[in-house]
Parts: structure tokens; sequence; C-alpha cells
């Protein structure tokens, strides 16, 4: 297997533009305009900590029925959804989350402050949060490329609590959708190309991964089960909805 942990790839490193920002920002180029932008230490522990307690506390969380293969199934995660106001409806697996306002939930304005501050040429006006209650709690390998976020998305990921590790796998090829050679066979062409087709970042408590460009289109994610991950986790993923 090919796979990549992100503290020791070959991604860029360098000093990051926000001085509140601990840490370094390291970006990993997946190849064919994909893009991973990880900040290990985004949030400081003390300001992680208070977040999480107030969402942990304070955000209405349900837990929805959802559609998977036709079949329907408890979501095996906690959810809830944030959006400005007049945005078209978001619906994934066969279920519209009720959009709450930011108005509801001021501490969320701050938290999404520190993100465009991070990403000055980025905007985000929607939010999906997750609550992993546990090692049991997941999320299925996914992309989210749902039409009302345009063809390359931007997903700013905050994540407090409990570590818990997130894959990235690179979707099946399709020609149409590599950079090709002309005239050179692709046996060749995937040996030249020096880009792994998995990774693995953990992401710990106040840390901010970015995906952008065709992420959405060419590959596919995860937060797997783990035994072990016994805390609770919550994510925060701020996306752009046109
Ligand atoms: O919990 C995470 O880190 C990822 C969540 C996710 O992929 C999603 O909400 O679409
Ligand atoms: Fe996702």
């Amino acid at each position: 297997m090919n796979l990549k942990l992100a503290t020791t790839a070959t991604g860029s490193q360098s000093t990051n533009p926000n001085p509140n920002e601990g840490g370094k920002r390291q970006t990993v180029d997946l190849g064919n305009g994909s893009e991973v932008v990880f900040i290990t230490r985004f949030l400081s522990l003390e300001d992680s900590w208070k977040w999480f307690d107030y969402l942990n506390k304070e955000i209405p969380w349900i837990r929805p029925t959802i559609r998977v293969f036709g079949r329907s199934c408890l979501q095996p995660r906690d959810t809830c959804y944030v959006a400005s106001a007049g945005l078209p409806e978001l619906s994934y697996s066969g279920y519209q989350p009720h959009a709450y306002s930011w108005d509801d939930f001021p501490p969320l304005k701050d938290i999404l402050e520190a993100v465009h501050k991070a990403f000055p040429g980025s905007s985000f006006n929607s939010l999906l949060l997750n609550r992993y209650k546990g090692g049991n709690d997941y999320v299925g390998w996914h992309a989210d490329d749902e039409k009302l976020y345009g063809s390359t998305p931007e997903i700013a990921s905050v994540s407090f609590g409990c570590d818990r590790e997130f894959l990235l796998k690179k979707k099946p090829s399709k020609m149409s959708q590599d950079k090709r050679v002309e005239g050179e066979p692709p046996s060749k062409r995937s040996k030249k190309s020096n880009h792994s087709d998995q990774h693995l970042f953990t992401l710990k408590h106040g840390s901010l991964l970015l995906m952008r460009g065709y992420t959405q289109r060419d590959w596919v994610h995860s937060v797997p089960k783990r035994a072990k991950a016994e805390a609770t986790r919550i994510n925060l993923t701020f996306r752009l909805v046109l």
C-alpha cells in the first residue's frame, strides 16, 4: 500500500502568516490540481477546550436516519447544520438538515473569523458540524461533491477533542480526469508520478485541514472507526454554498 503519513510526507512547509497560529502549515500537493493544507496547531489548546465545551453542550446535536445504498440507517455520528440566510438547502444521503443561523451560536462566528484570517482568499458561508462520541462513531468514504458547492469546493475542517485519523484515497482514475501526456501508455505515466494515492492525517485538538482544488472530484475521505478513540471528538467543516 502506498500510504503517506502527513507528518512525514514531503509537502512544503512554510511559516504561518497568522501570528496567532502556532506551528507550521504543511501543503500537500495531491496531484492534478488537488491540494490539502494542514495546520496542526491552528487554535491554542485553551481556546480549543473552551470551544469544545461550548459546542458539546450548546449545539442541538441530532443523529439522523439517512439512506445508504437504498437502506435506512442511523448516521454513525451526531450532526448539526448552520448556514447564512437565503442559501439553497443542503441535502445528502436523503436527509435535509435544518439550517440554523450563525446568530444562534455566536462562538461559531469567532471560529469562522479565525479560519477566514488563516485563508484570506477563501470564503465560507455554511458549516456542517459532526460529533463522534467514541471510536465506534465514524464517517465512511465519501466526497463532498454536492452540486451546490460547485466544481472545486474548498472545505476547511477544524477539530476538537479526541485525536482521530483522517484518510484520503484517490478515486479510481478516469481517463478524462487525468492530465495525460499524449502517446504515453498509462503504465509509464503511473510509474513516473511521485504522488501517493493515499494519505493519512492525524486530526488533533485545535487542528485545521483544508481541502481544495479538485480534491472532492478526484479523492474520497473518511474518519474510520478506532477502538482506542474512546473520547468525544467534534469536527466543524466550513463550506461555501454558491
Ligand atoms: O470529521 C471529519 O474530520 C470529517 C467530516 C466530513 O468529512 C464531513 O463532514 O463531510
Ligand atoms: Fe466530508
